[in-house]
């Protein structure tokens, strides 16, 4: 805050043009999507006038500069946000545009200065039951589940659960945002609003596809789970032997998709522990130099492969989904889903969208699920949804989680 008695008017920091252009958009019928990549401290932001749906099988590369966000259920509609304003931030400021597009939008701001005022953020917000089964509802969905993996219908599942909160009275999205960024410097931090989707928060740090420079694509295997505490020495955390499979089932999901287009070159690193916000993951990591093996459009065809893989489904992958659509009992929509920034820059980041919620008027959904196989204790896996949801209620609602 400015605390001088000069006349200047207060210099606009970041947080006055995130809330002025999130605000902008709601009030305009826009979509808006905020994100910041894992390990980097730019904060990004665009603005869409309409959203367009794409095909499942829409090339990712041809795409314009944008953000694509998808539901779980691979029938639902993927939604993308074609960036018709882009703003980008550090160290609490607008940073000079370095594209054309940046520079017609940082011409189209300069024009809107004058109506930037410390504001509150708004979000659309659409009304969403949650599912919120009580704690033996979901305990006797995780026991269902082991019992079809004893039966052999299935080696692993995800059952999620979903949680209502109310959001404190002076719930401010950007804020929560911005302490999201802080305490999860690993995850992809995001907001998307817009009038079809309603309003999502999260803080992923699962990779699904990623591409640089269109020449190398990236994906990761990340299960297993325990809780964090600030200090540990990550070289000496042990696993048990229902993580190191669990993972294991999720880097094997990765190679036979690279089998079935019969890629064999791919580098292997992994696994190994990382923090992410307040758990812990074993994750491994698979990158493949798309010249060298003749995969131009590697992005595109992983991410049908993959999606939706077997670090939040199961596997196999329909047996899984059969399960999950008989049993689960709600909804996922936007949680497991994928989401992230297509073609800025000719780079590729999409996650699979975790750790998040969803925002309405007072109340917030949350969404975590765990991976069951036949070692699972299911009040256990009960204990991890929760954990997990607090990387989100940490933030977004501290004192529901004291
Ligand atoms: C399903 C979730 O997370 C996934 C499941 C994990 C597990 O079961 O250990 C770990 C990381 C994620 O791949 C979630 O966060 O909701």
């Amino acid at each position: 805050m400015d605390t001088t008695t000069s006349v200047s008017s207060p210099r606009i920091v970041e947080t006055d043009y995130l809330s002025f252009l999130i605000n902008y958009a709601v009030d305009q019928n826009f979509s808006v999507a905020v994100w910041r990549l894992p390990n980097d401290n730019t904060k990004h932001l665009i603005l869409s006038r309409e959203h367009e749906l794409l095909k499942p099988d829409a090339a990712l590369e041809e795409l314009p500069t944008g953000f694509i966000f998808a539901p779980f259920d691979t029938a639902g509609d993927r939604i993308f946000l074609k960036a018709d304003f882009s703003f980008s931030f550090t160290d609490d400021t607008l940073k000079p545009p370095t594209t054309t597009l940046e520079t017609a939008s940082a011409t189209w701001l300069q024009s809107k200065l004058g109506g930037i005022k410390r504001a509150k953020a708004r979000h659309y917000a659409q009304e969403h039951t949650a599912g919120n089964p009580e704690k033996d509802a979901y305990i006797a969905l995780v026991a269902k589940g082991i019992a079809e993996i004893e039966q052999g219908v299935f080696e692993k599942v995800v059952p999620s659960r979903s949680k209502s909160v109310d959001l404190p009275l002076d719930f401010d999205v950007v804020t929560s945002f911005l302490k999201l960024c802080h305490a999860n410097p690993n995850a992809l931090i995001s907001f998307v609003s817009s009038p079809e989707t309603g309003s999502w928060l999260g803080a992923t740090p699962e990779l699904l596809v990623n591409v640089e420079d269109g020449t190398t694509f990236k994906t990761i295997a990340l299960a297993g789970t325990q809780p964090y505490r600030e200090g540990m020495n990550l070289k000496a955390v042990a696993w048990t032997q229902k993580d190191i499979e669990e993972q294991a089932l999720v880097e094997r999901y990765i190679i036979s998709c690279f089998k079935r287009i019969r890629l064999r070159e791919y580098d292997e690193h992994g696994p190994k522990t990382v923090v992410a916000g307040n758990v812990l993951h074993l994750k491994s990591e698979f990158t493949v130099d798309m010249q060298a093996t003749d995969f131009l459009q590697l992005g595109t065809i992983m991410l049908q492969l993959l999606h939706p893989t077997s670090a939040v489904c199961g596997m196999p992958l329909n047996p899984a989904v059969d399960f999950l659509r008989k049993y689960e009992g709600y909804d996922r929509q936007f949680y497991a889903g994928f989401l992230g920034p297509v073609n800025f820059k000719n780079n590729i980041h999409i996650f699979v969208n975790l750790r998040c919620a969803q925002l309405m008027e007072t109340k917030a959904i949350l969404y975590a699920g765990a991976g069951v196989t036949i070692d699972s204790v299911p009040e256990q896996e009960w204990e991890e949804t929760e954990i997990k949801m607090n990387t989100l209620l940490n933030v977004i609602s501290p004192t529901k989680n004291a």
